[in-house]
């Protein structure tokens, strides 16, 4: 396969030449499986990187993976020209400029619900942890304070949660919670079809006021940046307990000191955070860490081993069969197109802006210069399309190069 951009638009390069770069300690199955599959050039760093650090890392890389920590900018972007995928090895996309990828031609995948289950079962230890107080019995102890008490202690059978997002992880909790004898209301902008006994309610102030617990699992939208402050927090029922697993920019984190302080909520438990650490060598600092009774995780709801391994498998998967064989289903940021093999014929792929013209101006290409096409697959969004052709492989250099001097190309490679 090659990977080029307008800069250097054509090159065709075998598989130990083509460079993949793995940051934030990426699963070891996804090493091992690009190398047995012919890339032998796999970069990887147990760390995210940023500023001068992470563009020299990506500056000659053609594939990258991340998880959640690795802002991909588009100024990062343009100081990568070769890059021609990039995979999040995680759920969330928010940590990349998803848009100026696209326009760059560079799909984006991710795994969906590899860590779904993960992140459904710490939530639902959290919540039976704060209904019991544990986390403040727990500090107590490890101060050599003896607090066997009852107070603020409650069974989970019976109480409300409340979820807000009710996605596949919203959905996993609820089901498991109606487990262990919880009502589950929730709220979502999309109407949802309820599990079980769960009940979708009309707003997020009606999920607030009527639950003993809230968790939160929305993306990291415009709409859900701070959608938990102050008057939201101040809307829950006394005694309540928060839970964020989603992203540390969801809630306004001195908001929920204050409610802390003031003993409106009687508990937290917080996975992510606004600013998180680099690295495990790099400290944390947050105003919840004086509070013993918010239980504080660094960012791990979906750090299992099983979850790991099997979103490293799924994403180096999705990246292989991009690199193979042109396919860019599931991408969560570009045109998809399912592809069969090409065997005995050349693949050539082309990215370009989606105006009037450019297929025309191909497909005429081709006809002058008497290519026969074997196969087109084509498929647009509002900005971007992209095109997929076999051709005889006699005719593969010709064709990439008429393919690849068309007006609004924006990349264009073969497979190799
Ligand atoms: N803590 C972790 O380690 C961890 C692990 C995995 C995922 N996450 C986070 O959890 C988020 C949710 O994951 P998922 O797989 O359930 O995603 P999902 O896309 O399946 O579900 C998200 C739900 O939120 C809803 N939603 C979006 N905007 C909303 C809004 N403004 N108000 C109410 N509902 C809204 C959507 O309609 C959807 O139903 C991810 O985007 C990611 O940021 C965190
Ligand atoms: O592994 C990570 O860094 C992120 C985990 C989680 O937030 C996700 O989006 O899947």
């Amino acid at each position: 396969m090659s990977a080029t951009s307008s800069a250097s638009p054509r090159h065709s390069m075998p598989r130990d030449k083509l460079k993949f770069v793995l940051l934030e300690g990426i699963h070891r199955g996804a090493v091992e499986l690009l190398k047995d599959d012919g890339y032998t050039q796999v970069v990887t760093s147990p760390k995210a990187l940023a500023g001068d650090e992470l563009v020299a890392a990506i500056a000659d890389a053609h594939f990258l993976g991340i998880r959640s920590r690795t802002l991909l900018t588009d100024e990062v972007l343009a100081r990568a020209p070769k890059l021609a995928a990039i995979g999040a090895f995680c759920i969330g996309t928010n940590q990349i400029d998803l848009r100026a990828a696209m326009r760059r031609g560079i799909p984006v995948f991710n795994a969906p619900f590899s860590n779904t289950r993960s992140v459904a079962e710490l939530v639902i230890a959290e919540v039976v942890m704060l209904l019991r107080g544990i986390p403040h019995k727990n500090a107590a102890l490890h101060r050599n304070e003896w607090l066997k008490s009852a107070e603020r202690s409650f069974e989970v059978r019976g109480k409300t949660l409340g979820i807000v997002g009710y996605g596949h992880i919203g959905t996993q909790v609820g089901v498991l919670a109606e487990h262990l004898g919880m009502r589950v209301v929730f709220h979502d902008i999309e109407a949802k079809l309820s599990l079980g006994n769960a009940r979708q309610l009309a707003s997020l102030s009606a999920v607030l006021a009527e639950s003993d617990v809230v968790t939160l699992h929305v993306p990291e939208t415009p709409a859900t940046q701070w959608m938990v402050g102050q008057a939201q927090i101040a809307a829950m029922r006394p005694g309540a307990h928060l839970i964020n697993a989603s992203r540390g920019t969801v809630v306004d984190i001195e908001a929920l000191a204050a409610a802390l302080e003031s003993g409106h909520l009687h508990g937290a438990a917080v996975d992510v955070f606004p600013q998180e650490p680099k690295g495990n060598d790099t400290s944390f600092r947050s105003p919840l860490t004086h509070f013993d009774n918010v239980l504080l995780t660094p960012h791990i709801g979906g750090s299992t081993a099983e979850a790991q391994a099997s979103i490293g498998l799924e994403v180096a998967s999705k990246l292989l069969r991009y690199s193979n064989n042109g396919s860019t289903a599931t991408a969560v940021n570009f045109p998809e197109v399912t592809l069969p093999e090409h065997t005995g014929r050349c693949r050539l792929l082309h990215i370009h802006r989606n105006v009037p013209g450019v297929m025309a101006a191909v497909n005429e290409r081709f006809s002058l210069a008497g290519i026969n096409i074997a196969a087109q697959y084509l498929r647009t969004n509002d900005e971007v399309g992209y095109v997929v052709i076999d051709v005889e492989a006699d005719a593969s250099q010709v064709a990439l190069e008429q393919m690849c001097s068309v007006e609004g190309t924006i990349r264009c490679r073969t497979l190799y």
